[in-house]
């Protein structure tokens, strides 16, 4: 069939992602080679514990604990242990050697992109992530090469599984966070600390990724705005399904011009969308990205978003592209950051808000409060008032403005007199 060589693969860490690579490349040793042009060989899988049981049977002499010495034969390297080390110091040291390596790891990616690509281009070796954002939804390489020769303005996409699988349960029936975390935990989407995809982490080091990608700028991830879902009480699930609304994890990254120049924002919050908008439909764990560029217009990208065979089946095809190129030549993957933008601070925003205050029940509140909006220059768009017994609870509705326009009105509300308090606060979506 051919001549070339087995190409050596190490594979790193065998759990959730890891194991299902493992299985599939075994599996599927012939139809990968016929596809490559060589056979790949699985010479190692790097684990913490050799004899450790796991969900997927896997050949025991495969596995190993001394990651280094696996990685140091290896050409190519395929990184599922997560987290940034001992990830960045392996992925180095192949790269250094010459290896190829792939990576599902975003927070790697996001924070460490710019150092791996940097080793990979002074060896001309490729670093390919397309399991990084979006699980099995390719959108990596869309941007990276489909959209090469456009300009994209704007991505907007629910980027975390965990978390829209979380809300869609709060949503649909009524379970608690907790809960719903712990079945996602189960079903493989969650992150080993899953503090990092419900405070937002995970969706922030993919707009990270996504907005570096797109606008051929690095955005540092200290410059991501990140709110995640513990803030989203069953109080605003339900205010929100009363509007025939839905709250959604979102990330957007956008292109803003305007009298400072261009420059580009990304950012992670939590927003309530119309039931009917298209991110509405999009359940459990699935993921969507909108991404709209000056030429193509408005593309959309849906899928599995998580989970171990959904994910490996991403790995996979970057394994296969990158091995291919080892068969018959050809340049390496390039990340660039020649547009070199400005991002610009979370304040300079703009978005709708509704909040939800509890307050006084007296003659004159309502103008009160109507008044601190006019004061920040918040126009309000739709107040509803619904009266209790000593105080009434007061739903308002913003026009666009400025986040930090809407940080003074919050701080100014919490400072008032008539404010009992603030109930909630969430971004409208039209
Ligand atoms: N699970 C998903 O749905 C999914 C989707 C996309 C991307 N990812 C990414 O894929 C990577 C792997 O995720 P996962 O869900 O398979 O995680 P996991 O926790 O199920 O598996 C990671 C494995 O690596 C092992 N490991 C970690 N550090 C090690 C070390 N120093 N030495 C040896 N073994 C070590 C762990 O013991 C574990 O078995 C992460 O970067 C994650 O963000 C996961
Ligand atoms: N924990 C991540 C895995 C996929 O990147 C999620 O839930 O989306
Ligand atoms: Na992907």
């Amino acid at each position: 069939m051919n001549s070339y060589r087995s190409l050596r693969i190490a594979l790193l860490g065998a759990g959730s992602v890891g194991s299902q690579v493992a299985r599939l490349l075994l599996e599927h040793a012939d139809e990968l080679a016929a596809r490559v042009g060589a056979p790949l060989e699985l010479v190692g899988i790097g684990v913490r514990d050799p004899e450790a049981q796991r969900d997927v049977d896997l050949p025991r002499e495969l596995m190993t604990s001394d990651l280094a010495t696996l990685v140091a034969g290896a050409d190519i390297v395929v990184e599922l242990l997560g987290g940034i080390e001992p990830a960045r110091t392996l992925l180095l040291d192949a790269i250094a050697e010459g290896a190829d390596v792939v990576t599902a790891n975003k927070a790697l990616i996001a924070a460490h992109g710019p150092e791996l690509f940097d080793a990979a281009a002074i060896v001309g070796a490729q670093v390919a992530y397309e399991a990084a954002v979006g699980g099995a939804i390719p959108i990596i390489r869309p941007l990276e090469q489909s959209l090469a020769g456009d300009r994209v303005t704007r991505i907007m996409g629910i980027v975390n599984g965990t978390t829209n699988f979380i809300l869609d349960r709060m949503h649909t029936e009524g379970s608690s966070l907790a809960d719903a975390l712990a079945t996602a935990t189960e079903l493989g989407y969650a992150e080993a600390d899953p503090t990092a995809d419900i405070e937002g982490f995970d969706a922030a080091s993919k707009a990270t990724i996504l907005a570096s990608l797109a606008f051929h700028t690095a955005v540092p991830g200290e410059l991501v705005h990140r709110e995640g879902i513990t803030g989203v009480t069953d109080a605003m699930v339900e205010q929100a399904e009363r509007n025939d609304r839905v709250i959604k994890l979102v990330a957007i990254c956008e292109r803003m011009s305007g009298d400072a120049g261009d420059r580009v924002s990304a950012r992670v919050h939590p927003v309530s969308l119309p039931a009917t908008h298209p991110l509405a439909a999009v359940r459990e764990a699935k993921n969507a990205i909108f991404v709209t560029a000056e030429a193509a217009g408005d593309l959309m990208f849906y899928g599995a978003g998580a989970g171990g065979p959904e994910t490996a089946s991403a790995v996979l095809g970057d394994l296969v592209s990158i091995a291919r190129r080892h068969v018959l030549g050809g340049p390496g993957r390039a990340a660039s950051t020649h547009a070199d933008l400005r991002v610009a601070p979370f304040g300079d925003v703009l978005a709708r808000h509704e909040l939800a205050l509890t307050v006084a029940d007296r003659p004159g509140v309502l103008a009160a409060v109507a008044g601190v909006f006019a004061e920040q220059g918040v126009s309000v768009e739709s107040v509803r008032q619904d009266a209790g017994e000593t105080s009434a609870s007061l739903v308002l509705g913003t026009h666009t403005a400025s986040e930090a326009r809407i940080a003074s009105v919050l701080e100014a509300l919490d400072a008032h007199i008539d404010v009992e308090r603030i109930d909630s606060v969430i971004r409208l979506i039209d």
